[in-house]
């Protein structure tokens, strides 16, 4: 079994390749190396390739051909929902032509196995609680979109040349597995939160009169290092031959943390106790999105072991062990 990693040198990738590295299983790398770095990526080889250009296609399948590859893992992808709004072609061509080169590149090796990184952004601003995987989908930007159009393209692949694949839909991602493989980007909450204290700045709070408990949003927080094991999961699912009950599974905890909640918990984890700034709303963001699990749970028999404190004391952890350590 020989699995190709695309985006295996970020975030979440790197997570997994060290997952399949554990367990042995050879691990063919594919990176541009915009986000990622190859130091994370251990003794893997490495391909550089951006799989966005058009002749990644031939590339990618003579190395699948070459290191006997038998399922992908898919993670490159531009992830920054307002720079979609911006950029919406540029996403289209990163992200649908992307994954099209990734696909047809699979089918001229013979390769039919495929994990795809979607997201809750598929769901857009849901009217129910908790979703769950088969409500409607209005993605509400252009980067939820084309996870929306990845999981199509999957399923019409599968009709016709029996692609089988999975499309894990995650929710807020954060933490870390390893000190060393902390989030690089500070895009989101948690190290959004670390950078502004690096710069001595105060984090901040975007809008605090939602319909919310405390009037901050509320978001399923997923420790990255249970998603990487979701991936596992459903390699190993795939790998059986096993019939497919589902395509689509959330990859969440079921459960919901505001932002001034895990403010808190970041104060808790790092000792510092800072201010920080109530702002008006962020555009764009719903007031609520929890996902639902228990398809998951059921049918590849994966349940997140972390909650919120173990999350952001990992993520803690890492940051202080980078970079940008901050002096206490
Ligand atoms: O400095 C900050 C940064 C964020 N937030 C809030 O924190 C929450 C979480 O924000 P963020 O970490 O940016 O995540 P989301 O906007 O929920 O989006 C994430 O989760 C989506 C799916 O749920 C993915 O599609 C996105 O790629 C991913 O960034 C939101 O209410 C933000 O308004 C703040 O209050 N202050």
């Amino acid at each position: 079994m020989s699995i190709m990693v695309i985006g295996g040198a970020g975030y979440i990738g790197a997570h997994v390749v060290r997952l399949l590295q554990e367990r042995n299983d050879e691990v063919l790398v594919v990176d541009d190396l915009s986000y990622g770095t190859s130091d994370r990526i251990g003794e893997s080889p490495l391909l550089v390739c951006d799989v966005a250009q058009t002749d990644s296609v031939e590339i990618l399948a003579n190395a699948m051909r070459e290191h006997g590859v038998t399922a992908v893992i898919h993670f490159a992808a531009r992830k920054q929902v307002g720079e979609s709004v911006m950029k919406p072609a540029w996403y289209y061509q990163q992200n649908i032509g992307g994954l099209a080169n990734v696909m047809l590149a699979m089918e001229i090796a013979g390769v039919n196995q495929m994990i795809f990184s979607s997201s809750a952004a598929v769901y857009g601003m849901p009217p129910v609680e908790v979703v769950s995987e088969d409500i409607e989908k209005h993605p509400i930007n252009p980067y939820g979109e084309t996870k929306l159009i990845g999981e199509w393209m999957m399923a019409d692949c599968e009709r016709a040349w029996g692609l089988r694949w999975v499309g894990l839909r995650y929710f807020n991602v954060a933490g870390s597995g390893w000190d060393d493989l902390g989030d690089p980007a500070t895009l989101n909450l948690i190290p959004m939160i670390f950078d502004r204290l690096a710069k001595g700045e105060n984090p901040k709070i975007f809008g605090t009169d939602y319909p919310t408990p405390d009037g901050t949003c509320i978001r399923d927080y997923i420790h990255v290092h249970d998603l990487a094991v979701a991936h596992i999961a459903a390699l190993d699912k795939l790998a059986s031959g096993e019939e497919m009950k589902y395509h689509q599974y959330n990859v969440g905890t079921g459960k919901g943390t505001s932002v001034k909640e895990i403010v808190d918990a970041v104060r808790k984890s790092s000792g510092v106790d800072f201010v920080a700034d109530e702002e008006d709303r962020r555009a764009g963001d719903p007031p609520q999105l929890i996902g639902d699990a228990t398809r998951i749970q059921e049918d590849l028999g994966w349940e997140a072991k972390f909650g919120v404190a173990e999350i952001v004391d990992s993520a803690w952890s890492a940051w202080q062990a980078g970079p940008r350590r901050i002096e206490l």
